[in-house]
């Protein structure tokens, strides 16, 4: 299969980034990160969560970002919604997409949203209602589609019953999460093949942690399989609270210069993104995990 002549990268990092940041950030620091990316060019930036406080304590202030940030025409500000509540409190701050998120583990399901897969499918179903009624659209996630902290091997099939779940109850987009990062490109192939035979491919995303390294070898090999979404985060930040040792995600920056080698458009200005991800280094008093933006600032 030839590689898709454009991607759509979906910025998580103030999102799946900072909720894992375990000193508080600053609202300011927050809406200074989504304005410098918009600013930079990306299209779609997750910008927060309306989950409980008691559970991600980092997200808590995700109406005020919302209030404040400055929405450029064109750009998609998302958030989380693991339930009506969320879904309803995402409306009330003007959010005009939310994102559900299941997994494809058991375990994981139950130590991330406190209940089963199927529970939390159905829990899905009044939020598709509701966002249909207010014009709102859903994209879903799955988790640990390539291995789960908990429960280890996740077969293939699993993730395809529950990404096709998702598709069929309306999410226009499902993003195939490897949660601990222990994908490597031939299981990354392999799990697009068996998903990609019950959800169209133009329907799928790749989000990829880069726990082990390897999440830029799988968005290549996701590309072979004619995927042209990925989730990125800014300076690879972040983890998953309800995964043990799970590093950042795959930094954009560094997506980005993959693409960029690749001929492959993205209307992202790297200059700019590498600025932004310095600056939110800075506040999280981390050195940067991107590796071009290391590269950069030692040149
Ligand atoms: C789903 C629940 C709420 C269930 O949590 P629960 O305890 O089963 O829910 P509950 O309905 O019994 O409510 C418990 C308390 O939470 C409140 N509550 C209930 N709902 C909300 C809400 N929406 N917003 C604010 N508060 C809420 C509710 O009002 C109550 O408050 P209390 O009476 O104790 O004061 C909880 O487990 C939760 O919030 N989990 C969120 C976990 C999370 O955000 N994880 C990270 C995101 S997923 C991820 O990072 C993976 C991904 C997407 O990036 C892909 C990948 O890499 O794999």
């Amino acid at each position: 299969m030839s590689l898709p002549s454009h991607v759509r990268l979906v910025e998580v990092g103030p999102r799946d980034g900072l909720q894992n940041e375990a000193q508080p950030i600053s609202v300011d620091d927050k809406v200074q990160l989504v304005d410098a990316l918009s600013a930079a060019g990306l299209g779609y930036i997750e910008v927060g969560s309306f989950v409980s406080p008691k559970w991600v304590p980092q997200m808590a202030g995700s109406a005020e970002v919302f209030a404040r940030i400055q929405r450029k025409p064109g750009v998609v500000y998302g958030a989380l919604a693991p339930n009506l509540r969320g879904f309803e409190d995402a409306l009330a701050a003007g959010v005009k997409e939310v994102a559900v998120f299941a997994a494809a583990s058991q375990a994981f399901s139950q130590r991330n949203i406190n209940c089963s897969i199927s529970e939390s499918l159905a829990r899905f179903v009044p939020i598709m209602d509701a966002a249909r009624q207010h014009g709102i659209s859903v994209r879903g996630y799955v988790s640990c589609v390539l291995g789960c902290p908990y429960e280890g091997e996740v077969a293939a099939e699993q993730v395809a019953a529950v990404a096709r779940e998702l598709y069929a109850m309306g999410c226009y987009e499902v993003s195939l999460g490897d949660t601990i990062g222990t994908g490597t490109a031939g299981a990354t192939r392999r799990m697009f093949e068996v998903v990609g035979a019950q959800v169209p491919r133009d329907k799928l995303a790749g989000h990829f942690h880069d726990t082990y390294g390897q999440a830029l070898a799988n968005i290549y090999a996701s590309l072979q399989e004619g995927i042209a979404v990925f989730d990125s985060s800014v300076a690879g930040l972040g983890g998953c609270p309800y995964a043990k040792g799970a590093s950042g995600n795959v930094a954009t920056e560094d997506v980005l210069y993959l693409l960029n080698g690749l001929g492959i458009h993205t209307g992202v200005d790297l200059e700019q993104l590498i600025q932004a991800g310095n600056r939110i280094s800075q506040v999280v008093g981390r050195p940067t995990g991107s590796r071009v933006a290391k590269a950069r600032s030692a040149q």
